[in-house]
């Protein structure tokens, strides 16, 4: 029996959702650095044809977590994948001989969490896993700029061509979605606003849950292994009552898509002016109304690769490694937006920057 069973009986597990952007992945690395001692199994779900984030997480090098507890689920978003995906993972993992102390699962930035928190009820990972708790990561900035309110408009247009369209606005429902589920909510990017914005967003939060899940706020995901790890909820038997938006419309149990949004990788060569570039993309980014940009650029004479990460028009960007020997060099970036983005207008854009 390991030491994690000894103690607890059940490996706790957490659960970490939030918007594209938000700063899962940035929080996660924080705490993979700060994990106190905790063996950590990382399982990460990402949206688009493209590991950035494990790619990310593995090259951090933190002892709590190697490589081999790293394992990426690549099939579309793991709320949809539960079955296909998530519990034969788990179930994997619960056989290896050196269980982890702790397990971590980073949802996409468009997973809806209740059915993935509901799959811990699953006889066989029930009796072993136990949801020590679900943390939402929320954009302060993004929720400052009306991300997810400010575009009824544009749903309203689309709902005139598409009778369909059931939902409010997928980026609002989303948003309200992730939060119903939280036992946790970071209120990330402080960084980014003042403090009469960071209210506005408190209070813009609040008013989008009935319960009261506890708020803190936080720069670049820091955030105590202690608070994040330290939950002990056991959300699995709670999450029927915290139903999404599909749930509560859909009673009848049909399955849920994300056929709102839209995802594809843009292959390119190098880039020789990688400030000039980034510069212009934020040009593309915003007149289609990109919602999320990442992945890594081949610039000329350099022995690193370049990092691009944008969350709508606010890009950063940093050299993380070096190209391996053997690896081709290249520019590879998934991009994310709404399904109505033309996706030929945004390749183009993005090809005719170099
Ligand atoms: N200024 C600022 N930037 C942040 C903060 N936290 C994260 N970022 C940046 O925001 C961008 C997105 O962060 P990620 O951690 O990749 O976000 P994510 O939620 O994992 O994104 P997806 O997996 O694509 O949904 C990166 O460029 C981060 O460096 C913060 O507190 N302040």
């Amino acid at each position: 029996m390991t030491l994690a069973k000894a103690h607890h009986g059940k490996i706790p597990a957490t659960v970490i959702t939030g918007f594209l952007g938000a700063g899962k992945t940035t929080m996660i690395r924080n705490l993979l650095q700060n994990a106190d001692g905790k063996r950590i199994a990382l399982i990460i779900n990402e949206f688009g044809d493209l590991g950035v984030d494990g790619d990310v997480l593995k090259g951090c090098g933190a002892e709590a977590c190697t490589e081999d507890d790293i394992i990426e689920l690549t099939n579309g978003c793991i709320c949809c994948t539960v079955a296909d995906d998530f519990i034969p993972t788990m179930t994997k993992l619960l056989e290896r001989e050196n269980r982890p102390d702790h397990i971590v699962i980073e949802t996409s930035g468009l997973a809806l969490p209740q059915p993935l928190v509901a799959a811990f009820n699953w006889p066989d990972i029930r009796s072993e896993v136990t949801v020590d708790g679900v943390v939402t990561v929320v954009d302060s900035a993004a929720v400052a700029a009306g991300r997810f309110a400010d575009d009824h408009d544009k749903v309203d247009a689309l709902r005139v061509n598409d009778d369909n369209l059931d939902h409010e606005s997928p980026l609002e429902e989303l948003f309200e979605d992730q939060l119903t589920a939280a036992d946790l909510i970071v209120l990330n990017k402080t960084d980014l606003i003042d403090a009469s914005g960071l209210k506005s967003v408190r209070d813009e939060v609040a008013s989008r849950i009935s319960r009261k899940p506890t708020m803190i706020e936080a720069k670049n995901g820091e955030v105590a292994a202690a608070i994040l790890l330290g939950l002990g909820v056991g959300t699995e038997g709670e999450i029927a009552n915290r139903k999404s938006h599909h749930e509560m419309e859909h009673e009848a149990g049909d399955e849920h898509d994300h056929d709102e949004f839209d995802s594809f990788v843009v292959e390119l060569g190098a880039i020789s002016d990688p400030a000039a570039f980034i510069d212009r993309l934020k040009g593309v980014i915003a007149e289609h109304d990109v919602l999320r940009l990442k992945g890594f650029a081949d610039v000329p004479g350099k022995p690193m690769r370049l990092l691009i990460q944008a969350v709508g028009s606010r890009i950063d960007q940093y050299y993380d490694r070096a190209w391996a020997a053997g690896e081709p060099r290249g520019t590879r970036l998934v991009v994310i937006g709404l399904h109505d983005m033309d996706e030929a207008a945004v390749r183009a854009a993005i090809s005719a920057l170099l």
